[in-house]
């Protein structure tokens, strides 16, 4: 372990390295000129070796230093598991096996406006469950209570059921919901349909209907690709949505992808793990590549 990154420690111990030796350097986020991409910075970086693999997925959607400027000076090849993400996300999104459903959620719409475009292109079902069904819900007209909802997404959300309907994409979205009175996990609950939620209540959970109508749609799939929970599944009172959507895709016979993050952490928790064909092992940067961008740690690279 070098105590420094481009210093004289790194460098003496690098020069000193024999075949099948590793060195493992100081967290190289402490320099600014890592996340600055500071050319002078990932040339010193490469002057310690003789390629570059490229292996962290997780930060693949960064253009750093060592996510990407070190290509620069280096053969620059990546490792297994970006292989394998870019393999299995990359297959499905090219080529899926159809029938393909996308499942979203999570709780605002804002950040998903760009996975939600880029897939409503390719998929045969789109479900989208989560806080952010409820601007979906306003964009039909109905009350959403005290629900998480972003106004001025009500718009877009239109535009986007438009889409679906004109590209002949199912698009599913919650009939009944679990509602509470307060933000809280010990909150007063109860099961209301999507166009009774009653004024001082939020939505924090899809409801048993819509659990059903889920999972009969996951059921069927070829192809799933999941990026959101269904609801505070952090709370067991609000997590039966996202528990039933992660048990059908377990149990369906469809190539399944989770995107990272709080759905990958679900699926991990309620042990359904083994039954994925791949969980992602990016956040951000599964998000990136399910919205069709170039990741700059992967196109730097000259073999993938
Ligand atoms: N109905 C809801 N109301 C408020 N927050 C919600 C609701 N449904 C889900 N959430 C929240 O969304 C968060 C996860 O969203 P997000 O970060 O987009 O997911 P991911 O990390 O899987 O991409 C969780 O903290 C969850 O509690
Ligand atoms: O944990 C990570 O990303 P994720 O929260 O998107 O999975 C990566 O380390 C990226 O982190 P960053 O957002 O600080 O670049």
């Amino acid at each position: 372990m070098a105590t420094d990154v481009i210093g004289p420690d790194a460098k003496a111990k690098a020069a000193a390295l024999n075949d099948g030796d590793v060195m493992i350097i100081e967290n190289i986020r402490f320099y600014a000129e890592e996340t600055k991409n500071d050319p002078a910075f990932a040339k010193e970086l490469a002057s310690m070796a003789d390629i570059y693999v490229n292996d962290a997925f997780g930060t693949a959607h960064r253009a750093h230093a060592s996510t990407a400027g070190v290509a620069d000076y280096l053969p620059a090849v990546c490792g297994y598991l970006i292989q394998k993400e870019i393999s299995v996300m990359g297959g499905a999104l090219q080529n899926p096996k159809r029938p393909f459903v996308a499942i979203l959620g999570g709780a605002k719409v804002s950040d998903k406006i760009g996975v939600i475009n880029n897939l409503i292109e390719k998929v045969d079902t789109l479900i989208i469950g989560g806080g952010m069904a409820y601007t979906f819900f306003k964009a039909l007209g109905h009350e959403v209570g005290t629900s998480i909802c972003e106004d001025d997404k009500v718009e877009l959300a239109k535009e986007m059921m438009a889409k679906a309907e004109a590209k002949g994409v199912q698009f599913l979205i919650p009939i009944d919901n679990v509602v509470a009175t307060e933000y809280s996990a010990d909150s007063e609950w109860k099961i209301v349909d999507s166009d009774d939620i009653p004024n001082g209540w939020m939505g924090l959970d899809i409801g048993p209907k819509t659990r059903e109508l889920f999972a009969n749609a996951v059921a069927g799939a070829g192809t799933v690709v999941w990026n959101g929970p269904m609801g505070v599944s952090e709370w067991a009172n609000f997590a039966n949505g996202t528990i039933a959507v992660a048990k059908a895709v377990a149990e369906s016979d469809a190539i399944s992808i989770i995107g990272g993050g709080d759905s990958a952490a679900a699926v991990e928790k309620l042990g359904f793990a083994d039954k994925m064909t791949h969980i992602s092992t990016g956040g951000g940067a599964s998000l990136e590549f399910l919205e069709g961008l170039e990741l700059p740690g992967i196109a730097c690279l000259n073999e993938k």
